[in-house]
């Protein structure tokens, strides 16, 4: 089989999740918690105390934030620590952020070639492309998080699994025309983007870095250089922050930037996530609001925010933000439609769990059955993890969904679409690159630390010298042992066993001579 080279042949084996340092967050050990406590915290729980001034901020400061804190939890800090400091952040960032317009007036492009490097998924653009482009995502340690010791299974078991779950992909991709939308949709994006970028006065050029596809980052990053972009923003394509999605993608660039002296010295400058962004905020209630008119009657209809899954254990033992990111974000929205008088029921849930490990709860397609149980009539889907259509919009709710939500007693379906092209999210996006700008520094500006961070250190440092030391590094997937019949103990022996089996399997299916072959259960193979 004629598999593309996958990125992990050109990157450095430090795409190993535990290794990597990944914060971009610096601390100073003089780092004085309680001068950044703001007024009262806005938590998605505590959604009433959020006036507008602070939501403001917290939509205006983004830059900072992300500039100074990277969602991540560290196993002495709960979570909801991590929440509470990002809204202090928020409130520093009010103060000092410059809005998009205040940058694009002074003169901080120069004589800079300006590129914006924007990172998504990749999908298969064939029915060929599928279970190479499987394989691709599941030897990234970030989707199959093996134990250290068990390394060198990753890619065997990646070959195993895509092998496994090819037939029912390239069945999906086949009922959505052969092949996944996301690399057309994602060109058009960035050159939305540019236009955008340019009507705003800054021009620059935008580049595409699929994770497991083409165009990969690597290509993209190569074309960065040959271009002679002075200053890059990275920008993930996903509003909220994943350690499987964005994570990951940062984590394979910041192992090709390290080993690269050129990268190493290019400014830099990365926005993990934006979901709280007014603009995005705006354009997804626009596009809800829109189609929340072709119901007969509109204030009738549950809002059902559908989000992709992630196993359980990337949030509660790996400290993924992920959940907490959506939460607020779908508060965030309801309380901007609460503005236009749109005072809807809504509800979140997760979709597209793969594997036998629990997934993010309430589940889409559950929740879907027990609404239609509860006697809800009319439903409006609305794709939340995601800015572009994709499989899972076009298959999955488009066409599963419906079909259980008709068989469940719901009677009207709509479904909003991604944000895709739509000139209020492009424009935001802009404005977010332009906000940015500013704070764009180098690598290796500081010291060797600054070298194995994405982090920009020189213009951060005097924003908030506060927060320049503490590293948080991206949680290991290794579990320390416990001994005893404890949670982590039982989650390690689910999971050996499940090693054990697919080893098993594996073995089987490769071997002339094994129990399944000589029962005739495969059919031998033609060596
Ligand atoms: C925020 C978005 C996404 C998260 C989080 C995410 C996590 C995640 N995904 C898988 C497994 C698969 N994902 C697949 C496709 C796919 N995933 C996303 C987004 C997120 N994934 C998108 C946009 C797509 C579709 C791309 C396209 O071609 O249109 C697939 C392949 C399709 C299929 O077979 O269902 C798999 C497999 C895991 C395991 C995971 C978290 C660990
Ligand atoms: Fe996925």
């Amino acid at each position: 089989m004629n598999f593309p080279s996958p990125p992990y042949a050109t990157s450095s084996p430090s795409t190993s999740s535990s290794s990597s340092s990944y914060s971009l967050n610096h601390a100073s050990p003089n780092f004085n918690r309680s001068m950044l406590v703001p007024q009262a915290i806005c938590t998605s729980q505590k959604k009433s105390f959020c006036s507008g001034a602070q939501l403001e901020a917290s939509v205006n400061s983004n830059t900072v934030k992300n500039h100074l804190f990277f969602p991540q939890r560290s196993e002495a800090q709960p979570l909801v620590a991590n929440q509470s400091l990002n809204k202090h952040l928020f409130s520093v960032g009010a103060l000092v952020t410059p809005t998009a317009q205040d940058v694009a007036d002074t003169n901080v492009i120069g004589d800079d070639k300006i590129g914006v490097l924007l990172l998504n998924l990749g999908g298969p653009e064939t029915l060929d492309d599928v279970q190479p482009f499987l394989f691709n995502l599941f030897a990234d340690p970030d989707i199959i998080r093996l134990p250290r010791i068990c390394r060198f299974l990753q890619k065997p078991l990646a070959q195993f699994v895509s092998v496994l779950r090819a037939p029912k992909s390239r069945e999906g991709y086949a009922s959505i025309g052969g092949g996944s939308p996301l690399r057309r949709i994602t060109d058009e994006q960035a050159e939305e983007l540019k236009k955008s970028l340019l009507v705003k006065n800054v021009p620059a050029e935008v580049y595409v870095g699929m994770r497991y596809w083409h165009p990969f980052t690597e290509e993209a990053i190569e074309q960065i250089k040959r271009d002679g972009v002075t200053k890059l923003v990275v920008l993930p394509l996903y509003p909220q922050f994943s350690i499987s999605t964005s994570g990951s993608s940062l984590r394979l660039l910041e192992s090709i930037f390290r080993e690269d002296e050129y990268l190493v010295n290019m400014q830099h400058t990365v926005l993990p996530s934006w979901y709280q962004r007014e603009g995005y905020i705006k354009a997804m209630s626009n596009l809800i609001e829109k189609e929340l008119k072709s119901f007969d009657c509109p204030q009738e209809v549950m809002i059902f925010f559908s989000a992709h899954g992630v196993p359980l254990a990337y949030v509660e033992e790996a400290g993924d933000p992920y959940k907490a990111e959506m939460e607020e974000c779908v508060d965030l929205i309801m309380e901007e439609l609460e503005t236009r008088k749109i005072t809807n029921p809504f509800t979140l849930a997760y979709q597209s769990r793969v594997g036998p490990v629990e997934w993010l709860k309430p589940y889409t397609d559950e929740t879907i059955v027990e609404l239609g149980k509860k006697g809800v009539k009319s439903l409006l889907a609305v794709p939340i993890s995601f800015v572009s259509e994709h499989i899972e919009t076009l298959e999955e709710i488009d066409v599963e969904y419906k079909e259980l939500a008709l068989q469940s007693g719901i009677e009207k379906w709509g479904r909003v679409p991604a944000l895709g092209c739509e000139p209020a999210f492009i424009s935001d996006l802009a404005d977010a690159v332009i906000e940015s700008l500013p704070y764009v520094g180098a690598m290796a500006v500081s010291n060797l630390e600054a070298r194995q961070s994405l982090v920009p250190l020189g213009s951060v440092e005097s924003l908030l010298a506060a927060y320049d030391s503490q590293r948080r590094e991206l949680p290991s997937p290794v579990i320390v042992w416990e001994w005893g019949w404890t949670k982590s103990a039982e989650t390690w022996n689910g999971r050996a066993a499940m090693l054990a089996v697919l080893l098993l399997l594996f073995f089987e299916v490769t071997t002339p001579d094994s129990f399944f072959h000589q029962w005739g259960i495969l059919l031998p193979s033609s060596r």
